[in-house]
């Protein structure tokens, strides 16, 4: 992929709002990659407010990590907002194939069209309705145990599928494409990959979305590759991670940028 730091510098031109509905654990961390990154977080989930709040964003991010019935309500009110006003949003299924109330939201969800999908090797393979159970919020497989599973479930919601571990595997159903960025302390900190679809969001408001994912990915992983070569371990790991979040720039991430046709 050509100059993946392009979609870093628009992103900040724009400084999108995000919208997050998410969960209790991430909140706060994902608030604080958001704005280091450069977009503007808010954390709105009231069945009361969610809907209207979503029509007021530049980009939706729906987590189910911590969900109950009156979240649900508002995760799919806001959604059919963002579908019909063509607000991007993505969806993080975390934990879908543990309970059977996951699984049905999670299905639900899958309905209303979201614009990307991110989720580790487990969700990807359970939201796809294979096998997939995970160990709560953590992956039991491989990425490449996922793959076939991204490909139908892309072909099947419609949606940008991105497939998150040691090497990152998106697809939109043709095309693939992997990212090698990243380093081994991010699944030892909690709430990374929420606050990546966090990210993800952000990039999407107003650029193509096959492309804008793999530069979100590119530009996570590569924040982790400069945080794990300074921490000693997970604690001063997050503080690093969001000082490189806001130090790389475009000529960094396109020069760092590890993203590989599939
Ligand atoms: N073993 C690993 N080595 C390098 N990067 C990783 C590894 N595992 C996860 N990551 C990175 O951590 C981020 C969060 O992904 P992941 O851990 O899959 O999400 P989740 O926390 O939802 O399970 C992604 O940027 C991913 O590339
Ligand atoms: C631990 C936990 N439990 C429910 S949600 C959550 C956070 C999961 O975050 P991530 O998937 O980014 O590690
Ligand atoms: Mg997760």
């Amino acid at each position: 992929m050509e100059d993946p730091g392009q979609y870093l510098t628009s992103m900040r031109q724009t400084a999108p709002l995000v919208h997050n509905i998410t969960n209790y654990v991430a909140m706060n961390v994902m608030a604080n990659v958001l704005l280091a990154s450069g977009a503007s977080p808010a954390m709105v989930h009231a069945r009361e407010e969610a809907a209207e709040f979503a029509g007021l964003a530049q980009a939706l991010s729906i987590n189910i990590g911590t969900v109950s019935p009156p979240w649900a309500e508002a995760m799919e009110a806001a959604a059919t907002v963002a579908r019909a006003k063509d607000i991007p949003w993505v969806l993080d299924p975390v934990a879908v194939g543990a309970t059977a109330y996951r699984r049905a939201l999670g299905a639900r969800l899958v309905e209303l069209r979201p614009t990307v999908i991110r989720g580790n090797a487990s969700e990807i393979l359970a939201l796809a309705g294979e096998a997939g159970a995970g160990k709560g919020a953590d992956s039991t497989e491989s990425v490449a145990t996922a793959e076939g599973a991204a490909r139908a479930l892309a072909r099947h919601s419609g949606a940008v599928v991105a497939v998150t571990g040691a090497v990152d595997f998106v697809t939109d159903g043709e095309r693939a494409a992997r990212v090698a960025n990243g380093h081994a302390m991010m699944p030892r900190v909690t709430a990374l990959g929420c606050s990546l679809t966090g990210v993800v969001a952000a990039f999407l408001a107003g650029q193509p979305r096959f492309e804008a994912v793999l530069a979100a990915l590119a530009y996570f992983g590569l924040a982790g590759e400069r945080a794990g070569a300074t921490a000693n371990g997970p604690g001063s790991f997050q503080v690093a991670f969001l000082d490189a979040l806001h130090a790389i720039d475009a000529d960094t991430l396109t020069a760092g940028a590890r993203i590989e046709t599939a």
